[in-house]
């Protein structure tokens, strides 16, 4: 059998990681892995013991009971903290708030990154296309394929905030920018590293993203996909 071939996918929120990511795997035939939502999950997980997620040794000590499951097929995704689906509920403001504090502590990181690259050996599929902030520098760095997605800051926040319709725009914007530059201080998703490829999709629609990402992954394998 053959190892599972990994396309890393980094970039901001709102840039298109994994609206594309899903697409171009359901293209392939390769699964998905949404690494942010492990991030998201453990968020939810330590609001739920009504802990601090801006206190590492809180988040640390609410990780130890964290039992996360996450689906990598395209086409039916969810994410389970133990028995209850929290697909839709990661996805809540109050989450978005408080996962940069999780995704602070380099401890969880280390165990999150350890379980990412688990889940893709463990996969049995083709190939897995993986995307969040660190996957072309710390996750997959050795990934025959790399990607940086990237959109102009104005641009992602009007797509997020067309998602978010119950949302008033400039909040939901000002959310977007204030969480993005927290990151930042944590891991570079804004420029390349060196032999990572950019896609810039601020003036692509999302088909033509799709398809810029499809002939980056088709030059990076040679051609066979
Ligand atoms: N190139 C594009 N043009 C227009 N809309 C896009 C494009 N790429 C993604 N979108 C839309 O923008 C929104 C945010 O994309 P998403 O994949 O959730 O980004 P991310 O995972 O990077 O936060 C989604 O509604 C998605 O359908
Ligand atoms: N590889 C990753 C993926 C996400 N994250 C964190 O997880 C959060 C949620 O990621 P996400 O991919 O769901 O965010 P969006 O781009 O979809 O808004 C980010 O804001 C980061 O704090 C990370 O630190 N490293």
């Amino acid at each position: 059998m053959t190892d599972t071939v990994t396309i890393a996918v980094d970039g901001p929120a709102g840039s298109g990681k994994s609206s594309v990511s899903k697409e171009v795997a359901r293209r392939l035939g390769f699964g998905y892995l949404d690494t942010g939502a492990a991030y998201r999950a453990l968020a939810w997980h330590v609001l739920e013991h009504h802990a601090d997620t801006s206190d590492a040794a809180a988040v640390v000590d609410a990780a130890g009971d964290f039992d996360y499951a996450i689906s990598l097929d395209p086409d039916e995704y969810w994410v389970r903290v133990g028995e209850t689906s929290v697909t839709e509920a990661i996805r809540e403001p109050r989450v978005s708030s408080a996962v940069s504090g999780v995704a602070r502590v380099p401890v969880i990181r280390e165990h999150v990154n350890t379980m990412f690259r688990r889940l893709v050996a463990d996969s049995g599929l083709p190939g897995v296309i993986v995307e969040g902030r660190d996957i072309t520098t710390v996750v997959a760095p050795d990934a025959p394929v790399r990607i940086l997605l990237t959109a102009a800051p104005d641009v992602r926040a009007a797509r997020r905030s067309a998602e978010l319709t119950t949302q008033d725009a400039a909040a939901v914007a000002a959310a977007l920018h204030k969480r993005d530059a927290s990151d930042s201080q944590v891991v570079d998703f804004l420029t390349a590293a060196p032999g990572v490829t950019v896609v810039d999709s601020t003036d692509l629609d999302f088909a033509q993203t799709v398809d810029a990402v499809l002939d980056v992954i088709r030059s990076g394998t040679g051609g066979s996909r």
